[in-house]
């Protein structure tokens, strides 16, 4: 099953509270940080581990840690550096690729203008951070990147998915598993999600559109 609704309580709670209308970016940027440090802590859950021993207080002592796993966060830029930090909170020793998409207004299409990858992408798992899945264009378009590069483990963390893009992520990208903290309705004529969150990136930046929010 590519796409993981999240069911636990905090993050159903969190989702609520980022639907708000008159939410203030303090308040939507934090509960974003809350909402991908659990993401991340689902998303992570299956790291293999390996059994290691350390000097403990009281001597030599066998401790678990994740084994030598390499991980790369991938913001789309710019809603998603509104999760980065939440997810290197959980993962401080990962590595930060950037890839920035703009979906144009009229055909909803992705528009490529940045990109920064880490290396070594063939050996690292890649957590893909943004907060919407709507038509699924611009998490299609940074998987195929990423792919182009080597990446075999990919991983997608998003707040809110609408069941369209669920659709279009499945059929294009049916190895990689999305973590999402709610699947909404449907998507406006404008590409929006319903009931959604409003335009995430205005609401993180403070750039705040007010035909969307
Ligand atoms: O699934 P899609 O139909 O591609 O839509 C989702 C994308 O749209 C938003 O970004 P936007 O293009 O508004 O850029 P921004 O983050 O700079 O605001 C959002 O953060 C996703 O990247
Ligand atoms: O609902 C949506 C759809 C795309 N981008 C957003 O920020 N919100
Ligand atoms: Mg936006």
């Amino acid at each position: 099953m590519p796409v993981i609704a999240v069911a636990h309580p905090l993050v159903r709670h969190k989702v609520g509270l980022l639907r708000e209308a008159d939410i203030s970016t303090k308040k939507f940027r934090e509960l974003t940080g809350e909402v991908a440090r659990l993401l991340a802590y689902e998303a992570t859950s299956d790291f293999p581990l390996e059994k290691v021993t350390i000097n403990c207080w009281s001597g030599p002592t066998e401790v678990d840690q994740i084994a030598g796993r390499k991980v790369t966060v991938v913001p789309i830029l710019r809603a998603g550096l509104g999760m980065l930090d939440g997810v290197l909170d959980m993962i401080p020793n990962a590595k930060i690729s950037v890839v920035g998409l703009a979906r144009d207004h009229e055909t909803l299409q992705p528009v490529h203008y940045f990109e920064k990858f880490v290396g070594q992408l063939d050996q690292r798992t890649a957590l893909i951070v943004d907060p919407m899945l709507a038509t699924a264009g611009s998490m299609i378009a940074t998987i195929d990147l990423l792919k182009r590069r080597g990446c075999k483990d990919i991983r997608a963390l998003v707040m809110v998915a609408a069941p369209e893009g669920i659709a279009a992520l499945e059929k294009a990208h049916p190895d990689v598993r999305c973590w999402t903290a709610a699947v909404d309705s449907h998507l406006n004529e404008d590409g929006y999600i319903i009931p959604g969150l409003g335009d995430a990136g205005d609401k993180i930046f403070g750039t705040k559109d007010e035909t969307t929010r």
